[in-house]
């Protein structure tokens, strides 16, 4: 295991009516509010009515950002800066997605710098400072709503890019499994992708001696699998909502669950280069991706394969070779995205070979990726031939 630091400051408010807390919350950190959401969905759902009765109680100002796109755009994120300049705004509300909290974040750290926000996303500046954010969840996916990551699209060059920082962790985050229970079913099934992908890019790691951390992601995905069919068949049920929602605020948690090992993280920047271009859903373009990852790298240690596949898809390894039963456990992981209804391969979504060196440029222009397997140029795009 490798030395660690950790610290997540972020407030949890979870469960059925925890909305009550947000007047509370909110009045801890200004009366000057800009509030961020979607499409829209808040609206139909009456959630929007509800946020702006606990905001009035906490007698705030409020000024508002609609229309944050998935995968939200450079320009949206800059809109949202110029508001907080013009109206001398305190603290950001998001209430939505991982795509309304990464745009609260990057719009929290550039109303707070001089320069271009893009700077953060090119390494180019590091965040100072931020405003103070605070998010209602609507969707279990990203673990946004408790880390400092935030992910950007910059439309007019195609590069989505992210950047981390302590200074954008929501000061506190409402979790309340009903307010997803309006979550169609395919952004359901992206967010449990989404989820699943998150644990792997910690799991499947090199670092030795840390049987606490190799089980808590196996536990997270176990309860993810046996829930992901129950919400999607029910989508009201209250404990699969719950459990799925839970599971997406640890995996992705400022690295809690993997404290002391090196991640991983090459197959989220492959797919960015997707979404990037082709603007798919991140956990449709992770489905994809991640099964032809596994099998691009797992002779690297295949015995990490192994367990995964024994101890969390229950294969029986009596009679299996290590190499056997790794390829069993992927081979059950793209089986079970296809059953959920996740898509396996870029054709889905009429994606050809047109893009692919661009893309493989693109995910190692900081160097090779990854740490299971570093993978340069070549292996990128190898890994992009066999999702075709
Ligand atoms: N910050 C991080 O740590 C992190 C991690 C992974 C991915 N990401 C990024 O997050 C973005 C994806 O976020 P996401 O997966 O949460 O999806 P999203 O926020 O993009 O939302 C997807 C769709 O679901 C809709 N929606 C949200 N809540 C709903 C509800 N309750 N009812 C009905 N519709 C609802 C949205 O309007 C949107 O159309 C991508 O840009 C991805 O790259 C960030």
């Amino acid at each position: 295991m490798n030395p660690f630091s950790f610290r997540n400051p972020t407030a949890i408010f979870f469960g059925e009516g925890s909305l009550s807390k947000l007047s509370e919350q909110v009045g801890q950190y200004g009366k000057s509010v800009l509030l961020v959401y979607g499409g829209g969905s808040i609206k139909k759902s009456g959630l929007y009515d509800r946020v702006l009765e606990q905001l009035n109680a906490a007698g705030a100002t409020v000024v508002e950002l609609a229309g944050i796109e998935p995968n939200p755009r450079l320009t949206t994120v800059n809109k949202g800066i110029e508001l907080c300049r013009t109206h001398g705004v305190e603290f950001i509300l998001a209430v939505g997605g991982g795509s309304v909290i990464d745009a609260s974040k990057a719009i929290a750290a550039g109303a707070k710098y001089d320069g271009d926000v893009w700077d953060f996303l090119d390494r180019k500046a590091v965040v100072q400072d931020a405003l103070p954010i605070g998010t209602v969840l609507t969707l279990a996916a990203t673990g946004s709503e408790m880390n400092g990551s935030s992910v950007i699209t910059n439309w007019e060059t195609q590069q989505k890019r992210g950047f981390g920082s302590p200074h954008v962790y929501p000061r506190f985050s409402i979790l309340d499994p009903t307010l997803t229970y309006t979550v169609p079913r395919d952004q359901t099934v992206n967010g449990v992708v989404d989820i699943m992908s998150h644990v792997f890019e910690q799991y499947f790691s090199l670092t030795t001696d840390t049987p606490l951390q190799e089980r808590l992601c196996e536990s997270i995905l176990q309860t993810v699998i046996e829930n992901a069919e129950v919400a999607l068949e029910q989508p009201e049920n209250y404990a699969a909502r719950a459990n799925i929602m839970w599971c997406g605020t640890l995996a992705l948690n400022g690295g809690l669950i993997s404290l002391g090992m090196t991640n991983d993280w090459a197959s989220h920047g492959i797919e960015h280069e997707i979404s990037a271009i082709y603007d798919i859903p991140h956990g449709a373009g992770l489905s994809i991706v991640f099964p032809n990852w596994m099998k691009y790298v797992y002779d690297a240690r295949p015995d990490r394969f192994a367990q995964y596949a024994v101890r969390v898809w229950g294969i029986d390894p009596a009679g299996k070779s290590e190499d056997e039963l790794a390829l069993a456990g992927i081979e059950a992981t793209r089986a079970f995205f296809t059953k959920i209804g996740a898509p396996a391969t870029l054709s889905h979504y009429n994606i050809g070979s047109e893009n692919l060196d661009r893309m493989a440029e693109e995910a190692v222009r900081f160097g090779p990726i990854g740490s299971f397997k570093r993978l340069n140029q070549a292996d990128v795009k190898a890994i992009y031939e066999l999702s075709l």
